[in-house]
């Protein structure tokens, strides 16, 4: 079964996942990486098709992940879709949050295309519009603020490992 991270831009997911995964000594999916090796850059999938496009594509790479034996880093609006949601009950999936004084520097520099107008105002409103859905799908939430990675990595083993 895999282990699943969601959760806010910034929370951490990509990162915390990738050594989790080596922790483990499971295979890692970012799913977000696997659009861009099969659709290029995120933010030309925006920019060329928008959003709702690259929702699509989105949907069918999470749904393609979820089957594998992995751990898996989805993207911030991939709770969005509802199927997404039913296909997450009963996975070992993880919140990763971050509190806004701690998430600028994690921004900083990245090429997030929903975030290229509005900055943090915009990453707060965001994050506080999907909560209920992180809420709605996770068993476990982590607050990333000032935790280190190697600390979350052990939460989420420990976690895992009573679940199983
Ligand atoms: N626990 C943490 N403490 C400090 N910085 C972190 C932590 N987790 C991730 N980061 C940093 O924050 C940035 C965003 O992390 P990332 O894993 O890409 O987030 P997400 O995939 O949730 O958008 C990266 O530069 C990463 O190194
Ligand atoms: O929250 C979102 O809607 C998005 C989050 C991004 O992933 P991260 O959460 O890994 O930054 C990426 O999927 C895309 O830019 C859209
Ligand atoms: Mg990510």
């Amino acid at each position: 079964m895999p282990i699943v991270l969601v959760g806010p831009m910034g929370s951490g997911k990509s990162r915390v996942g990738a050594r989790l995964a080596a922790s483990v000594g499971a295979p890692f999916v970012d799913t977000d990486q696997r659009i861009v090796e099969r659709h290029g850059p995120i933010a030309e999938i925006f920019d060329r098709e928008g959003e709702a496009a690259f929702r699509v594509i989105e949907r069918e790479v999470v749904a393609e992940a979820l089957r594998e034996e992995a751990v898996v880093s989805l993207g911030g609006g991939a709770v969005l879709d509802a199927d997404t949601r039913a296909d997450l009950a009963g996975l070992a999936v993880v919140r990763l949050d971050v509190r806004p004084e701690a998430v600028a520097p994690r921004l900083s520099g990245g090429t997030r295309p929903l975030l290229a107008d509005g900055g943090i105002e915009r990453w707060i409103r965001i994050r506080e519009e999907r909560r209920p859905l992180y809420d709605e799908v996770a068993g476990l939430s982590i607050d990333t603020t000032r935790r280190s990675v190697a600390r979350i990595v052990a939460e989420i083993t420990e976690w895992a490992g009573g679940r199983a």
